[in-house]
């Protein structure tokens, strides 16, 4: 039995502080899309620099993600959503964290943001986001599947009914042993994390030992692979264990861009890797298997086939 408790503090696992995620440098695209493969397959896990998002657009939405967050909590309460506190997901997990969730491909409102600055800081960064999601997944296909891939990733998320979603994290200082979101993967195709320059970022490399993610260098996306991602290169990329922990004298904040298919689209294997080590079904077929799990749940085995299949 799970025993779910109010407020789960990190278990005394190890820590190892000498792994440094890859920095990947855009600018030289044929060095990145290698390194980028690399990483996938090691960490799931990457940062990249000179990614094309301007300075301005992130420092806009961070600055008036910070605003938001410093308002009273009855004050965001009354926000209903896309406000959320403490609670994570629909199956009792919770964390040291409030957060808002918006639906980055239909119109959304944040009720206290009269003039409407950080709906427009959110939709320049999102629009900025998007390319650079694409840019990195069409460079991750040929490096999996050659150019013959061509936009097979790509392409779900300019669906224009895809399921992408931007999600504002605030984890204010605290007490060190608290953990602010627990240990997950993401469910979606890939992850773009911008943080305000304040640690708490941990990936589990392996059961129980846990890898702390440095912020710098300030100006980097941090980059993961998601669960999606890892049954379209049929377990090749790894869509690793994460979360976050309190830190104690500065609050954290961290802005992800999950991208996401539609609903009704089929995730299943690229071509030319191997048999299937999962069943194809649809993103809304999975995203239900989320909500109906708790958080650190490894839902893909929900969907792995039978090991004689690979025989
Ligand atoms: O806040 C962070 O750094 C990570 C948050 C996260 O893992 C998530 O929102 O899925
Ligand atoms: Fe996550």
């Amino acid at each position: 039995m799970v025993v779910i408790s109010q407020n789960p503090t990190m278990k005394m696992e190890k820590i190892r502080d000498d792994i440094e995620l890859p920095i990947i440098n855009l600018c030289n695209r044929s060095e990145a899309m290698k390194e980028m493969v690399k990483a996938c397959e090691e960490y799931g896990f990457f940062k990249v620099i000179n990614h094309g998002v301007p300075q301005g657009i992130i420092s806009q939405v961070e600055e008036e993600a910070r605003g938001f967050f410093a308002k009273p909590g009855p004050e965001k309460m009354r926000a209903g959503p896309p406000y959320g506190c403490k609670n994570i997901g629909l199956q009792g997990d919770v964390g040291e964290v409030e957060y808002l969730i918006l639906q980055t491909n239909s119109p959304f409102i944040i009720p206290t943001d009269e003039s409407n600055k950080f709906r427009s800081a959110i939709n320049a960064y999102v629009e900025a986001v998007r390319k650079l999601a694409c840019d990195i997944l069409d460079l991750l296909v040929e490096g999996v599947c050659g150019s013959e891939g061509g936009s097979a990733l790509s392409r779900l998320m300019r669906d224009s009914e895809n399921d992408s979603i931007l999600r504002l994290n605030h984890y204010p200082a605290g007490e060190v042993s608290k953990i602010g979101f627990g240990e997950h993967t993401d469910p979606q195709i890939i992850t773009l994390l911008r943080s305000n320059g304040v640690e708490g970022l941990q990936i589990s490399v392996q059961d129980g030992l846990w890898v702390p993610v440095n912020p710098y260098p300030d100006s980097a996306f941090c980059v993961n692979v998601g669960d999606i991602l890892r049954v379209m290169t049929n377990g090749r990329f790894v869509s690793v264990k994460h979360r976050v922990a309190v830190q104690a004298y500065e609050s954290r904040m961290s802005i992800a861009y999950f991208v996401a298919p539609a609903l009704h689209a089929t995730v299943s294997c690229l071509p030319g890797l191997g048999l299937p080590l999962y069943r194809s079904f649809t993103w809304g077929e999975y995203k239900q298997a989320v909500y109906t799990g708790r958080l650190a749940d490894t839902r893909l085995n929900l969907f792995a086939l039978p090991s004689h299949h690979n025989l």
